[in-house]
């Protein structure tokens, strides 16, 4: 089974607006509220390429119970713990001359509440797949990254992980299956520039050599890159279309990455289908459904090279 970790879900309140000015009262053109928070992109989208998978992390208060109804509406199986303080982030994307966001930090979980957590991920086994994705909020310990990347490295489990800074760099160290930063992420993780392929490459190499076996960088409009734990590198030029809003590109693309992955355990088709995720998520209000996914694919997959 695929479990994927949301320590932080969210309820996305996606509006745009003609202009945008700080300090002024703005009005939004068109509003739309969907539920994420990475890990629950990941599920969604898997969903969509009829890839079972269920949703683990906390949430709380009218916000935490929407968002589950809502995912488990879509067909998601969801096993979160409800925890008793504060509610589930509303995050804001807002699409007006740029692309602005404003992300909650989150409720607070108390110690029990993590207890019954770790109790849930006590039933894995090497069969099973970890997705660890997103901010986590402010109560968590400041290594539950590494906590959970340890017990997946004991237990045998395949462990994926989407997330900036040191709640990345802090799993390496148990060999993570599949490290995605973006190209930010990358570059501020080291304090070094990643505006070229060289620049990228020199950063992922360092990810691997610090213990991620496969590295995934994505590069939003310039596509991305992929470091495999067998030394190849794959390139996949971005989809052309529409750009509509890009929140859960980064999810989408891993969601068909690991869709395609454990089907044909395929490094370059996963690159092809992750691609054509992200692109299509992209193009689209929320998580891109089946159809969109696979138009895209078809446009996509050809372009897909190895480059070493
Ligand atoms: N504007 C776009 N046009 C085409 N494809 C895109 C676009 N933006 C994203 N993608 C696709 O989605 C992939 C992931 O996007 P991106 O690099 O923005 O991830 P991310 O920063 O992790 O996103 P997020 O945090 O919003 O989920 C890209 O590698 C690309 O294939
Ligand atoms: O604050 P985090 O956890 O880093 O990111 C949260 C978030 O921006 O990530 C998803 C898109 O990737 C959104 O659904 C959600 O609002």
């Amino acid at each position: 089974m695929i479990y994927t970790i949301t320590f932080n879900p969210a309820v996305d309140y996606v509006v745009t607006a003609d202009t945008f000015r700080t300090g002024k009262t703005n009005r939004t053109k068109t509003e739309n509220i969907v539920f994420g928070g990475k890990g629950v992109n990941v599920s969604l989208l898997l969903h969509a390429l009829n890839t079972k998978s269920i949703a683990l992390g906390f949430i709380a208060g009218f916000t935490g119970k929407a968002l589950r109804e809502g995912v488990e509406k879509e067909g998601i199986t969801t096993d979160f713990i409800e925890v008793e303080n504060g509610f589930t982030r509303i995050n804001l994307k807002l699409h007006a001359e740029e692309e602005t966001e404003l992300n909650g930090s989150g409720p607070e979980i108390s110690e029990n509440e993590l207890k019954s957590f770790f109790e849930k991920l006590g039933a894995l086994t090497p069969q099973d797949t970890l997705v660890l994705s997103g901010s986590v909020p402010k109560s968590l310990p400041k290594d539950i990254y590494a906590q959970i990347a340890k017990l997946a490295q004991t237990k045998g489990v395949r462990l994926i992980v989407d997330a900036a800074g040191d709640l990345l760099l802090s799993t390496l160290e148990f060999q993570p299956f599949l490290v995605k930063p973006n190209r930010e992420e990358l570059s501020e993780m080291f304090r070094a520039p990643a505006d070229t392929e060289e620049q990228v490459t020199a950063l992922a190499e360092e990810l691997k050599r610090r213990g991620a076996k496969n590295v995934l960088v994505s590069m939003a409009g310039d596509g991305a890159l992929l470091y495999t734990e067998t030394g190849e590198v794959y390139f996949a030029p971005a989809a052309k279309g529409t750009l509509i809003n890009s929140t859960g590109a980064g999810d989408s693309m891993v969601g068909g990455f690991l869709a395609e992955f454990t089907r044909s355990g395929d490094f370059e088709k996963a690159l092809a289908m992750g691609t054509a995720a992200g692109g299509a998520t992209a193009f689209s209000v929320g998580i891109a459904g089946f159809q969109k996914i696979m138009a895209v694919h078809e446009s996509v997959k050809a372009g897909v090279q190895r480059v070493r």
